[in-house]
């Protein structure tokens, strides 16, 4: 299978490099960033996106935030460069790793003295956060890989897949990690509403793999789930409390319909989309702006005047969730958050 390279760091240009995901299926263009704004930009019209990739280019922004700001003394460079850390870090509030990859990088860039180690510290530790998310993402694939059976239908939500991760991807890398193992798996993708990102990216890097995939519409799941046509559910995550999971809207839905049909309902996430800090109701869900549903193309969908809610993501209870597959092990709700990341090895 062909391992998709979504964001990196090229010397060359002096920044970051990746796959512009909103012209995709139709359109495969590697974009670049050489400033903070046009990274910022990029993280909110989605052309990066995913809540593992957004840990990526969190690390990365910091690393371009240091080679890029100036300041007439070490003290004023730095307050600069933390100011557009903070800047990357607020671009999208709900999936945690964004905040996670910024401030594991902020934090070397905290021990440096000078400009010369800022700049070299900052760019080695956000190619680390790359190199791990692309380890946890197979180790993911491999743990969670023994949940599905030989011959299963797997519902997928959004876009889990190499194109939300450094490579690989959390959810699709399940899928790939069977299909590596010899399994037979039918993939049933939710276009997903209004970016369509289980149309335009999961269906796109399934079908270059050559995995079985079929598209639906989201309001399809619920029939298929109550004719007996799908074995499992699988989902990334944006962030995980330790009461719930927050992912792209319309998860909640799938949770509920998968528990009222005794389907298992898996999701897929590493341990930086863990927050042990914050609890359900603490979390901002980003709300999005009235034109992704308004208008598609030239098409104007709805009534000029009709307000829209366009929320990005839910939040979907523990107790509707079966397991959570991590790079240490899957872990069965009701679990202790805190007890899980502050251990080391495998989980239990
Ligand atoms: C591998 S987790 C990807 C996660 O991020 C997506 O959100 P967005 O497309 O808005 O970045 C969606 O919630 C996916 O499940």
């Amino acid at each position: 299978m062909k391992e998709t390279k979504t964001l990196w760091w090229d010397e060359s240009l002096g920044g970051i490099r990746y796959i512009d995901q909103t012209l995709l299926p139709t359109e495969y263009a590697i974009a670049g960033c050489t400033d903070i704004d046009q990274l910022i930009t990029a993280i909110q019209r989605l052309e990066i996106r995913g809540a593992p990739a957004l840990g990526v280019a969190g690390g990365y922004g910091v690393a371009l935030a240091a080679r890029t700001c100036t300041g007439p003394s070490f003290d004023d460079y730095a307050r600069a460069v933390l100011r557009a850390a903070d800047r990357i870090r607020e671009s999208r509030p709900t999936a945690v790793n964004l905040s996670w990859g910024v401030d594991r990088v902020v934090a070397r860039f905290l021990a440096a003295n000078d400009e010369t180690s800022a700049k070299t510290v900052t760019l080695a530790e956000a190619e680390s956060i790359a190199a791990d998310d692309t380890r946890c993402c197979h180790a993911i694939g491999e743990h969670g890989a023994a949940l599905l059976p030989d011959q299963c239908t797997v519902l997928t939500h959004c876009n889990a897949g190499a194109l939300a991760c450094s490579s690989w991807g959390t959810a699709l890398g399940v899928i790939r990690s069977a299909v590596a193992a010899g399994k037979q798996v039918k993939v049933i993708a939710c276009e997903t509403r209004p970016l369509l990102q289980g149309a335009r990216l999961t269906a796109w890097e399934l079908a270059r793999d050559g995995i079985d995939v079929t598209v639906i519409t989201d309001s399809t799941a619920a029939h298929m789930m109550r004719s007996g046509a799908i074995d499992a559910v699988i989902v990334g995550a944006d962030r995980i409390t330790g009461d719930a999971v927050f992912n792209k809207i319309g998860t909640y839905m799938h949770a509920v319909c998968a528990k009222h049909h005794v389907i298992p309902f898996y999701v897929a996430a590493p341990l930086s989309t863990f927050d042990a800090t914050r609890k359900e109701s603490e979390v901002t869900i980003e709300e999005r702006g009235r034109g992704e549903l308004a208008v598609v193309g030239n098409r104007t969908l709805i009534p000029e005047g009709v307000p829209v809610k366009n929320y990005a993501f839910d939040s979907t209870p523990m107790d509707l969730v079966s397991a959570i597959v991590t790079e240490q092990g899957v872990v069965r709700p009701p679990f202790d958050i805190g007890a899980l990341l502050s251990r080391s090895g495998p989980v239990p």
